[in-house]
């Protein structure tokens, strides 16, 4: 049987008769990479701050790690990593002194503790700049740092609240390595509304919106449901124009985007219109410079299934 790290049951947090989280049963498998996403306002903060036991649900259950939360009682935070949408630190200290400071507050013993700062920096990749003051970090360095702090007390799951949202590109993928790497040692459930990077390291992902679920699956098999299929041809201009001419009667297309060179088909039946599109081009002597299917990204059907509501 799949060991979960996390389960909610019916889960609602109502803030004066709004619902910000409503009805949610979430099963995040043990090891996984679980991308939590949705739209600004959908519920993703309060979510992550009930499973982390930092606000009392209105209903529903939550389990993390087999052990049923009890809020205000839980000794849960001794097994799980946070990191905040806006983590804070004290800007004095060193990157160094930071993490020394968190795990005292673990009571994890000294000797273990440097080592394992030492470590966690590396792991960061801060080793560098573990006795420079936070105060001089960009925000990618605070980010790694905070990834740094959810696992100094070795967590089996780490939860994290849009942790590169804020990053540029480059900033962005130092963290996106950093989590791809905990694969394996550690559950890691990050909100993103970032699609591309979701769809590079997650196992699993779940779209909310409103409170409720949307879609919960692999990313495999929430590609595989969609099934629109776009076939883009690419040429010079007027070829385009003049293929156009022959095929925009077709029955078997929904749509066609004229993008100068570019020419996107929307179809109902791929190998039919595959196996029309080249006796047309065969039989005009065409010259077309690419023909490809294009699969859908997570992004086509996110905003697919946050439009439908
Ligand atoms: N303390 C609160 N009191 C009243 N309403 C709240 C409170 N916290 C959140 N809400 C409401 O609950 C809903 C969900 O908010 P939440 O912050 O969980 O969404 P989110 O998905 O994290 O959004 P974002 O990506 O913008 O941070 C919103 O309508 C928000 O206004």
């Amino acid at each position: 049987m799949m060991t979960l790290a996390v389960m909610t049951n019916d889960l609602v947090k109502d803030f004066n008769g709004i619902k910000a989280v409503n009805q949610l049963n979430l099963r995040v498998p043990e090891g996984a990479i679980y991308g939590f996403l949705g739209p600004n306002g959908s519920g993703k903060t309060t979510t992550l701050k009930m499973l982390t036991g930092m606000t009392q649900p209105t209903s529903g259950t939550i389990e993390v790690l087999g052990e049923p939360m009890l809020f205000g009682k839980q000794k849960i935070q001794d097994n799980i990593g946070f990191l905040p949408d806006v983590p804070g630190f004290y800007d004095w200290m060193t990157a160094h002194k930071f993490l020394m400071f968190c795990g005292e507050l673990f009571h994890i013993p000294t000797p273990i503790l440097k080592d394992r700062v030492k470590s966690l920096l590396k792991t960061v990749g801060l080793s560098k700049s573990a006795k420079k003051k936070i105060g001089t970090f960009s925000r990618g360095m605070k980010q790694r740092l905070g990834i740094a702090q959810t696992l100094i007390n070795e967590p089996k799951v780490i939860f994290l609240d849009e942790p590169v949202s804020a990053l540029d590109p480059q900033g962005r993928k130092e963290v996106i390595d950093i989590i791809q790497n905990l694969k394996g040692k550690v559950t890691v459930f990050f909100s993103t509304h970032i699609l591309s990077d979701v769809e590079r390291i997650c196992d699993r992902v779940v779209i909310i919106n409103e409170g409720m679920i949307l879609l919960e699956d692999t990313i495999e098999n929430i590609k595989a449901m969609s099934d629109t299929r776009d076939i883009e041809i690419e040429s010079d201009n007027a070829t385009i124009q003049a293929l156009n001419e022959m095929i925009k009667e077709e029955r078997f297309i929904t749509n066609i985007d004229l993008n100068h060179q570019i020419m996107t088909l929307t179809v109902d039946d791929l190998d039919v219109a595959r196996l029309h599109l080249n006796k047309v081009i065969h039989e005009n002597k065409i010259m077309i410079k690419k023909m490809m299917i294009k699969e859908p990204t997570l992004e086509d059907i996110y905003m697919k299934v946050v439009k439908q509501i």
